[in-house]
C-alpha cells in the first residue's frame, strides 16, 4: 500500500461531487434534527420572500388600479410581517447552522487525528508534516466555511428558485419556459466547467500543503540554518513554493470567478426576454401590468438565487476539495493489523528473528535473511558499520515496522500477535535522538510511564530512588520540575538521552533496547548508567546499539550489522579477536 498521499492526490482527482458529498453527510448523520430544524427555517423564509411579489402584483391589480387604499395598507402590513417573520427565521437558521459547521470541523479534525495516531511509521516516512497539518487545519476549515456559511444559503437559493420557476411557469407556460431557457444553459456550463474549477482548487490547496511543509522544515532547522548561515537557502526554498502558492491561488481565483459573470449575463438576458415578450402580451391583451410586475419579481428571485449560487458552487467545488485531501488520510489503513493471538512457549528466547527480510521500500532491501535468538536476561550488542541495519533491525523489535518476509517471535510468539499495549510493556526503545515533549522532567518520564500519572513528585521520586535513577535525576538541577521547551531544546542532548533513559527504565521492558542512547553522554554519567543497566531485574534483556567499544564491553554476546547481514560475534573478546585477525589477513 503506498502511503504517499501526495502521489494518491495526483491519481485520485475525478472523485465526483456525489460521492464526495455523500461522504461528507455520513460524517453529519448525528446532526440530522437540527439539519431538519434549519431546513424547515430555510424553507419558511423562501416561502415567505416568494409570496412577496405574488401580492405587490395582486396589489396593483386588485386595489391599486382601483385606488382602494385601505386594500393598499392591508397588504402593506401583511407584507411588513412577512419580511419580518423571515428576518427571524434567518437569524434562527444561520444560527443553527454555524453550530454545525463548528462542530463538524471539531469532529472531522478528531477523525483525522485519531486515524494519523493508528496509521504506521510507513506513513509519517512518506508524508511530510507540514503538509499533514495543512490538511488537519485549513482543509478542514474550507469544510467549515461551506457548512457554516454557504449550506444554507445554497439550499435556500435552490428553494426560492423553485418557488420562482414554478410561478413563472404555472402563471404563463410559454413566457415562462423562454424566461428560463437561459437557466438551461447556466447549467450546461456549471456541469461542463465545474470539474475544471474543482481541480484547479485542489491544486491550490495541495501548494498550500507544501508551502506549510516548508515552513514546518525551516522552523524545525532553524539553527543549522544560523549555524551554516544559509538563511538564503530557505528563503529561495521558501520562496518558491510561495511562488508556487501564488500562482495555483491566482489560477483557482480565475477558476472561481469564472461562474459570476456568466450567471449575470443570462440573469440579464431572462429579464430583457420578459420585459419583451411581456409587452407584447400586454399589448394583446394577454397579460396585466400586475402579472407583468410580479413576473419580473420572480425572475429576479428566480435569478438572483442562481448568481448567488454561483458564488456558493465556488466554495463548495472549494470544499469538496479540500474534503478530497481530508478523504485520502481517512480512507488509509493500518498494513499493520495484530494477528490472532498465539499461546507463548515455555523456555523460546525472548526474542527471535526467523529467516527475517525487510526493506523499507519496495526492490530494495535492507536486512537480507536474518536468523537470531536473544535469551532473557543477556546484553546484546549490535555494532557495525553507519548504515549497517543496527536501527532497522531494532525498529523491528518494536514492530515499528513488519518484516516483508520471515517472522519476528517474541517470546515464542509471533510478535504480530501482541496488542500494542502488550507489546510496549514487554519493549523499551531508547531512541538514538529521543523525542520530548513541551512540560517538565516529570510530564516526559509519566508519558512513557501512565501508571504514575497520580503520583506526586515525593511519591515518584521514591519510584525513581527504588529503581536506582535517583543519580541521574540529580543531574537536573530542578529535579522533576526541570522545564523542557518544545521538542526538548531547553536542555541538553545527553540530558534527553537520561530523560528518554528514566522513561524506559521504569517502564520494567523484557527487552531494553539501547539505539546509540549514550552517545552523547560523558564517560562518568556513561558508568552511572552501566550500573544501573546491572542492577535491572535479571530477567531483562538488554540489546545495545554503539559504535563505542567501551560501550559494549560487558555484553555477553555481540552480533556483527553490516550490509544488511548479522552475524553472531561471540563475546566482547572474541569479537576483538575476529577484529584484529580479521585486520591482520587483509
Ligand atoms: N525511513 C527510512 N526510509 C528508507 N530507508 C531508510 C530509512 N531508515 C533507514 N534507511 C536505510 O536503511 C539502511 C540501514 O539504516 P539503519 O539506520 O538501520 O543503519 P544503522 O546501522 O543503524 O546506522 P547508524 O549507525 O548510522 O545509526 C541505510 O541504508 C538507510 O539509508
Amino acid at each position: 500500500m503506498s502511503y504517499d498521499l501526495n502521489h494518491i492526490s495526483g491519481q485520485q482527482q475525478k472523485t465526483s461531487n456525489y460521492a464526495a458529498l455523500k461522504g461528507l453527510l455520513k460524517l453529519i448523520a448525528h446532526e440530522r434534527p437540527t439539519l431538519l430544524k434549519a431546513s424547515a427555517a430555510i424553507l419558511l423564509n423562501s416561502g415567505l420572500n416568494l409570496c412577496g411579489p405574488f401580492l405587490i402584483g395582486y396589489t396593483i391589480d386588485h386595489y391599486v388600479q382601483h385606488k382602494d387604499y385601505h386594500g393598499v395598507l392591508l397588504f402593506s402590513g401583511i407584507l411588513l410581517g412577512m419580511y419580518l417573520t423571515a428576518l427571524f427565521t434567518s437569524y434562527f437558521q444561520t444560527n443553527l447552522m454555524g453550530g454545525v459547521g463548528q462542530r463538524l470541523l471539531f469532529t472531522l479534525r478528531n477523525t483525522i487525528f485519531e486515524k494519523l495516531q493508528v496509521l504506521p511509521m510507513a506513513f509519517f516516512n512518506s508524508n511530510k508534516a507540514g503538509d499533514l497539518i495543512s490538511r488537519v487545519n485549513n482543509d478542514t476549515d474550507k469544510l467549515n466555511t461551506f457548512f457554516s456559511q454557504s449550506l444554507t444559503q445554497f439550499i435556500g437559493s435552490i428553494v426560492t428558485m423553485t418557488g420562482a420557476g414554478i410561478f413563472l411557469l404555472a402563471t404563463n407556460p410559454k413566457l415562462g419556459a423562454a424566461t428560463l431557457l437561459p437557466a438551461l444553459l447556466i447549467l450546461i456550463f456549471t456541469k461542463v466547467v465545474s470539474p475544471w474549477v474543482k481541480k484547479k482548487n485542489a491544486v491550490n490547496l495541495k501548494s498550500v500543503g507544501g508551502m506549510s511543509a516548508e515552513i514546518q522544515e525551516s522552523l524545525s532547522n532553524f539553527r543549522v540554518i544560523i549555524a551554516f548561515n544559509r538563511r538564503d537557502y530557505f528563503r529561495q526554498r521558501f520562496d518558491a513554493v510561495n511562488r508556487e502558492n501564488y500562482r495555483t491561488a491566482v489560477g483557482a481565483g480565475l477558476a472561481n470567478n469564472v461562474f459570476l459573470p456568466v450567471y449575470s449575463f443570462f440573469s440579464g438576458m431572462a429579464q430583457l426576454i420578459v420585459l419583451c415578450l411581456g409587452i407584447y402580451l400586454i399589448s394583446i391583451h394577454e397579460f396585466t401590468v400586475g402579472l407583468l410586475v410580479s413576473f419580473l419579481a420572480y425572475v429576479v428571485n428566480f435569478y438572483n438565487p442562481l448568481r448567488q449560487l454561483a458564488a456558493l458552487w465556488t466554495n463548495f467545488q472549494v470544499a469538496m476539495a479540500g474534503w478530497d485531501r481530508i478523504s485520502q488520510i481517512l480512507a488509509m489503513d493500518n498494513n499493520m493489523p495484530a494477528i490472532e493471538q498465539q499461546p507463548e512457549v515455555n523456555a523460546a528466547p525472548v526474542l527471535e528473528f526467523r529467516n527475517v527480510h525487510f526493506g523499507y521500500v519496495k526492490d530494495k532491501e535492507i536486512l537480507h535473511d536474518i536468523s537470531l535468538q536473544l535469551e532473557s536476561g543477556k546484553t546484546y550488542a549490535f555494532v557495525g558499520p553507519t548504515g549497517g541495519g543496527k536501527s532497522t533491525t531494532a525498529s523491528l523489535i518494536a514492530r515499528l515496522y513488519d518484516p516483508t518476509d520471515g517472522e519476528v517471535l517474541l517470546n515464542g510468539r509471533d510478535i504480530r500477535s501482541f496488542t500494542p499495549e502488550e507489546r510496549a510493556g514487554k519493549i523499551g526503545f531508547i531512541l538514538q535522538e529521543p523525542f520530548l515533549f513541551s512540560g517538565t522532567v516529570k510530564d516526559n518520564i509519566l508519558y512513557g510511564n501512565p501508571q504514575y500519572q497520580h503520583f506526586s513528585n515525593e511519591q515518584l521520586e521514591a519510584v525513581i530512588q527504588q529503581n536506582n535513577l535517583g543519580t541521574l535525576l540529580k543531574i537536573f538541577d530542578q529535579g522533576l520540575d526541570t522545564k523542557v521547551s518544545s521538542g526538548g531544546d531547553s536542555i541538553s542532548l545527553g540530558q534527553k538521552q537520561l530523560i528518554a533513559f528514566m522513561r524506559a527504565v521504569l517502564r520494567n521492558p523484557e527487552i531494553l533496547i539501547l539505539d546509540e542512547a549514550t552517545a552523547n553522554i560523558d564517560t562518568v554519567t556513561e558508568r552511572l548508567l552501566e550500573d544501573i543497566l546491572d542492577k535491572l531485574p535479571p530477567t531483562t534483556t538488554r540489546m545495545i546499539i554503539a559504535h563505542r567499544l567501551n560501550t559494549i564491553e560487558n555484553a555477553d554476546e555481540i552480533f556483527f550489522v553490516n550490509a544488511g547481514e548479522v552475524t553472531r560475534a561471540g563475546s566482547f573478546e572474541d569479537a576483538l579477536d575476529k577484529l584484529l585477525s580479521g585486520k591482520r589477513t587483509s
